[in-house]
Formats: structure tokens, C-alpha cells, sequence
């Protein structure tokens, strides 16, 4: 388990992390999410006490990270893809780690079959690809075998097969009851990778849910009919509904599609289609974002 705890963290005059109340919890995989700059690496820098909070406080188990006995067998960290002297082949980094942690040397082929490593843990590590180095850098994680594992980025560089294995990998070390933090700016990374999200924007928690929840929520109700949908839409009215009539039928917010449904049998509407309206987890992740986005290009700006 992480918390923070009222944790804030300024640089100078930038507020990094804007005094932010909250747990992640074992036994589940957990997405920080956030646009460029919202606080997602320093919140992860302060739970691995690579930096200090200005107030509040970070603590992994109840104790801050600098306090912990045995801080790679409890905290497992991948911060920097390219956290390794690239003249060293993969065996030999994880294997000087876990001599410098007092970690069993067996670990070390342990971890390599774990993210598919062994064929190749004998090459220079400075040669691997973006995703070879992404699997080095959670062999380098796991390699304490620890309870708490935390992820910067970790998908960046993994091909569609890689992203898969990872989801496996880290379902199945949530499965252990074990905590799973991974940052990422993009939520269609982590729709296949969390289960539940935390969304950042300037330094401030912005959402704590099951990523379902950002989906399911509030989706508004279409309807498609070749009839006229004004005694529906006034029926939707008579009940303290908002529905917006448009050449095919109405879309309404806030209602449950069962009594759409019934509303327009029992009016005797013919409904050609009725159903939520697919909420993107994009579209909705922008809404919570959309006043927190710091660095926004302009449209010239943008790329075609
Ligand atoms: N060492 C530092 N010195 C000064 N400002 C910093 C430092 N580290 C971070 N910041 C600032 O704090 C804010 C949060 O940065 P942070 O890197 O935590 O965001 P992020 O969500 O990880 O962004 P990204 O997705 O771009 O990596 C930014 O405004 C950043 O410029």
C-alpha cells in the first residue's frame, strides 16, 4: 500500500504536487494518469524518496521509503528505461544489483524468464531496443521480489505483443495481492494495463475510481426513430430530463436506457435504435483534464 498524505512538493514556484489525499491499494493495478506536467514522476520520486515532500507525507506499509529496512525487497522501481551501463550485458546488471541489495543471485534468471529476457541475457544491454530495456528495467524491479512495484512509463517502447504481456504480467502480480502503481499521459495505455486510475492534472488529484467508472458514468442515452420524438423528448421534460432532439431521434443524460425504453412504448414510438452512447475512456479522461492541461499546443502547432 502507498499513501500520501496531504503530500505537496514545490520547486521554487512551481507547485509540483498540490497537496494530495490519497491510497493504492494492494491487490489491484493502479494508473496514475495526467497530462505533461501534472505531477505523475513526482509523486512517484517522493514515494521512492528520490525527493522530500515540502509537506505532507509519502509512506509505503505506513514508512516513508528512506526509513524502510530492506527498501528494493519491499519497493520495486523502473523510473528510466535506460537505467544500465550499456557495455553490460542484462545478466550482469541484474546480477551487480542483487549483489549490491543482498538479493540471491538465483533471482537473477529468475526475473529474466519473468519478462522474457533469457535468450538474450548474455548480450550487451546497450544494444537492446526501447522494449528490450523496458523489460531489463522491470526484471531490475521484480528482482527483490518485492510488494509494492512502481512503474514509470512502462508500456513506452513495447510493441502490441509486449503491451499484452505486460498487462498479463502485472494482473498477475496484482492477483498476488500485491500493489501495482504505473504512471502513463495516455489512458489507452492504461485501459489495457489498470484497473483503477488516478488522474493528476496540475499537481492536483483530479479522480480516484475504477477505470470502468470513466466509461460507464453518465453515459447519455440515444435515441433513433422514424417517428416524430417530440411527445418523448416532452415526456423526458415532464420528469426533470434535458433530452436534445435532433433530425433522427433524441440523446438524453442521466437516465437509465430500461425506461427510455419504456417511455417510448408507451407513447408508441418506434425505436429503430436505443442504447448509452459510447463514452470513450479518451473522452472522458479530456473532460476531467480539459482546465488542467498546462502545456496545450496551438492548433498551427499541432502536427496533421
Ligand atoms: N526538479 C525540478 N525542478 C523544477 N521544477 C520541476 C522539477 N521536477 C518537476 N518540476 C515541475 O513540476 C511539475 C510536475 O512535473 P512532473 O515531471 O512531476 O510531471 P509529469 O506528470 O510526470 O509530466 P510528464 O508526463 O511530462 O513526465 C512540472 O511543472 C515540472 O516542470
Amino acid at each position: 500500500m502507498i499513501t500520501f498524505a496531504h503530500a505537496t512538493k514545490r520547486y521554487g514556484p512551481t507547485t509540483a504536487l498540490d497537496d494530495l489525499t490519497v491510497t493504492v491499494r494492494p491487490g489491484s493495478v493502479t494508473g496514475l494518469l495526467g497530462p505533461n506536467g501534472a505531477g505523475k514522476s513526482t509523486a512517484l520520486r517522493l514515494a521512492l524518496g528520490l525527493d522530500r515532500a515540502t509537506a505532507g507525507d509519502v509512506t509505503v506499509h505506513g514508512i516513508p521509503y528512506r526509513a524502510l529496512r530492506h527498501p528494493l525487497r519491499t519497493v520495486g522501481a523502473h523510473v528510466d528505461a535506460r537505467a544500465f551501463h550499456p557495455g553490460r550485458s542484462a545478466r550482469a546488471h541484474l546480477t551487480a544489483l542483487a549483489r549490491y541489495n543482498r538479493i540471491p543471485a538465483r533471482r537473477v534468471d529468475d526475473v529474466l524468464g519473468l519478462v522474457g529476457l533469457s535468450d538474450v541475457a548474455g548480450k550487451r544491454a546497450g544494444g537492446f531496443s526501447l522494449g528490450m530495456a523496458q523489460r531489463l528495467g522491470l526484471a531490475g524491479a521484480l528482482l527483490g521480489d518485492p510488494e509494492v512495484v512502481l512503474l514509470d512509463e512502462p508500456v513506452n517502447g513495447l510493441d502490441t505483443d509486449g503491451v499484452l504481456w505486460l498487462r498479463g504480467l502485472l494482473r498477475d502480480l496484482a492477483d498476488q495481492g500485491r500493489t501495482v502503481l504505473l504512471s502513463s499521459h495516455l489512458l489507452s495505455e492504461l485501459e489495457v494495463t489498470a484497473d483503477h486510475v488516478v488522474v493528476l492534472g496540475r499537481g492536483r488529484l483530479l479522480a480516484d475510481l475504477p477505470i470502468a467508472d470513466l466509461v460507464g458514468r453518465d453515459a447519455p442515452v440515444v435515441v433513433r426513430t422514424p417517428d416524430a420524438p417530440a411527445p418523448l423528448a416532452d415526456a423526458l421534460v415532464e420528469i426533470g430530463h434535458h433530452p436534445q432532439v435532433d433530425g433522427h431521434g433524441l440523446t438524453v443524460d442521466g437516465v437509465d436506457v430500461t425506461l427510455v425504453g419504456d417511455l417510448a412504448h408507451a407513447l408508441g414510438l418506434r425505436v429503430h435504435h436505443l442504447a448509452p452512447a459510447p463514452v470513450t475512456l479518451e473522452a472522458r479522461y479530456l473532460d476531467l483534464v480539459a482546465d488542467d492541461v498546462q502545456y496545450r499546443a496551438r492548433p498551427e502547432e499541432r502536427i496533421a
